[in-house]
């Protein structure tokens, strides 16, 4: 066995291709996009290794194209989950076993085929699946999930490197990282293959073993991951990947005496009835389960009446609109003086009359498809009310067709009041809605701002005045855990900008970082004495002569 102090590779963010007319990229992902649309995939669930196949089928369809097939997944039940779960026990001893740098090579190994051979694939899978344009699918399902493995090895080695910094004389202090008694179920979201691979891997990385339940809508991308990762030299059972109902799984997973952890990215709903499961079950686990959650948002830009309009009107439109909108960051409720308003709106309409609207494949579209009927409903719904309701008025868009795909127009709502619905509640779609006030009252905005929604994940204000830069920065801050300055509050980069929100948005334990690392290990501080003493007594204790 090797024995040394082994440095990993410094992390870079991986460069983002752009897959202009003529590149070399456009033409891998076309071929990879043509190459999927050509057959059926049929997807098993991985289970110590193997592939699991049930023959109860459920089909895969672009969310843009919904009369197309593009395979069948294999549905579990509550056996799957119980099955998943031995084996992932029955890795266990190994995988905790195996030296760090093991575990690191087939991470770095992992960032490299996703980066080189499975580019194209897995980008190609996340547009078809999840309905991304290139380059959402390029930052997401390549560029973010490269950066998740190869930043959390550079940080798992830095926690590993944190000891004591001090043993007395005749004594050596030194902490060890333990991995979790037990396992770790991952269950993740339908809009990030980022966040599908992150949720697994990093418990995985620092030793653990892994139930991973993705949301069925994202079981086409997350097949291609688990192929990396098997590639990559992942042993059998050390993740097992499993589809099925997620109050099964639950049922399952929260009544099991090894449940260790949960790492969660998804709305704040279904998070909240998890934490009051694990909290009713308290008594039947071994430990005291690890609750980590990334949930939802209700974004805010606000612009202050010193704010440059180009600024503003972009961080708008691409914050709100890119990804339909399906972003847990993306900008949801807009703050805009009426100073200023006229020059936005006008600048608003004119770009967003030029956004294309239609199926990833055809690259002129920067707008696709919301993921499912179910969203594409609710969303549908809210427009509906929002024509009929006084004091609303749609800006622009507010149409919306399911004929051929679940396509929803950008819109931009204006309200009279800041508190009504579609300023306080998360749609999750292409929907912006702004509230106009009067320059004077901007000092009001500011709280209305921080205490309008039960979230606070990501925010962003638009100024050039420094003091009320500063200002906003402070009174804002816990109303986003990513709060952005002249920016957009989307696209946060790991490595740069560690992302997650507070109050209703999650356990803020910022994905892509230490912070997040360190809730996958329990810490065991090891005192070794050289000269243990002898005797009793202290030196006062004896007589003195
Ligand atoms: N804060 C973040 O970092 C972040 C990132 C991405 C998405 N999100 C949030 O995720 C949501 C969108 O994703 P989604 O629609 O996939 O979320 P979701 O909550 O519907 O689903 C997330 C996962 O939980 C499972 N699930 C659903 N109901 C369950 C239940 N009762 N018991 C057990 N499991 C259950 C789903 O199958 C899926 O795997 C939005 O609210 C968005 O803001 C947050
Ligand atoms: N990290 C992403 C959002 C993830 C949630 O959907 C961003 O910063 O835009």
């Amino acid at each position: 066995m090797l024995k040394g102090f082994f440095n990993v590779p410094t992390p870079q963010n991986e460069p983002v291709l752009n897959y202009g007319p003529r590149s070399v990229e456009r033409a891998a992902l076309k071929a990879a996009l043509d190459e999927a649309r050509s057959k059926q995939t049929d997807i098993p669930m991985y289970i110590g290794g193997k592939e699991v196949r049930t023959g109860n089928l459920q089909e895969l369809r672009p969310p843009h194209d919904h009369q197309h097939l593009l395979g069948k997944f294999h549905y579990g039940d509550a056996s799957h989950v119980a099955a998943a779960i031995d084996a992932a026990l029955a890795a266990k001893a190994d995988w905790e076993e195996m030296p760090w740098e093991h575990r690191a090579a087939i991470f770095l190994k992992a960032a490299d085929l996703l980066a080189g051979p499975y580019r194209a694939k897995v980008n190609a899978a996340t547009m078809l699946g999840q309905s991304k344009n290139a380059y959402q699918a390029e930052i997401d399902s390549a560029c973010e999930l490269i950066d998740f493995l190869r930043f959390n090895v550079f940080y798992m080695t830095q926690i590993y490197q944190q000891q004591p910094p001090i043993s007395g004389k005749g004594v050596w202090n030194r902490v060890e990282q333990r991995p979790l008694e037990g396992f770790v179920f991952a269950l993740t979201p339908f809009n990030f293959s980022a966040i599908a691979g992150n949720l697994p891997s990093s418990a995985a990385m620092m030793g653990n073993v892994v139930v991973w339940k993705p949301a069925n809508t994202q079981v086409y991308a997350a097949n291609v991951i688990m192929q990396v990762f098997q590639e990559a030299g992942l042993p059998d059972g050390v993740i097992n990947l499993v589809y099925v109902d997620g109050p099964t799984a639950g049922e399952v997973i929260f009544n099991h005496p090894d449940f260790a952890g949960i790492h969660f990215t998804g709305s704040t709903g279904v998070f909240q009835n998890i934490w009051k499961t694990i909290g009713n079950n308290i008594h039947k686990y071994k430990t005291y389960p690890r609750i980590v959650g990334e949930t939802g948002g209700k974004d805010f830009v606000l612009i202050h009446p010193s704010a440059d309009v180009d600024v503003a009107n972009i961080a708008l439109i691409r914050g709100a609109f890119e990804y339909q909108g399906q972003k847990c960051s993306a900008a949801s409720r807009a703050y805009i003086p009426k100073s200023l308003w006229p020059a936005i709106k006008e600048r608003m309409q004119r770009d967003i009359a030029t956004f294309k609207m239609g199926p990833v494949e055809d690259f002129e579209n920067f707008i696709n498809a919301v993921i499912d009927e179910k969203s594409f409903d609710k969303l549908a719904k809210y427009i509906d009310a929002a024509k009929k309701d006084k004091g609303v008025e749609i800006i622009t868009g507010g149409n919306y067709d399911k004929s051929k795909g679940w396509f929803i127009e950008p819109t931009v709502i204006k309200v009279d009041d800041p508190h009504y619905v579609t300023m306080c509640e998360e749609l999750f779609g292409p929907v912006l809605t702004v509230y106009v006030y009067d320059d004077k009252d901007f000092d009001k905005v500011v709280d209305i701002v921080d205490n309008t929604s039960i979230y606070a994940l990501t925010g962003a204000i638009i100024a050039q005045d420094r003091y009320a830069i500063a200002d906003m920065t402070h009174r804002l801050r816990n109303a986003a855990g990513n709060f952005y300055i002249n920016d957009k509050p989307t696209g946060a980069v790991v490595g740069q900008q560690p992302f997650g929100g507070a109050r209703g948005s999650g356990t803020n334990d910022k994905a892509g970082s230490m912070i997040n690392l360190l809730r996958w290990v329990s810490p065991r501080t090891i005192k070794e004495t050289f000269d243990p003493p002898k005797d009793y007594r202290y030196p006062f204790l004896q007589k003195e002569i």
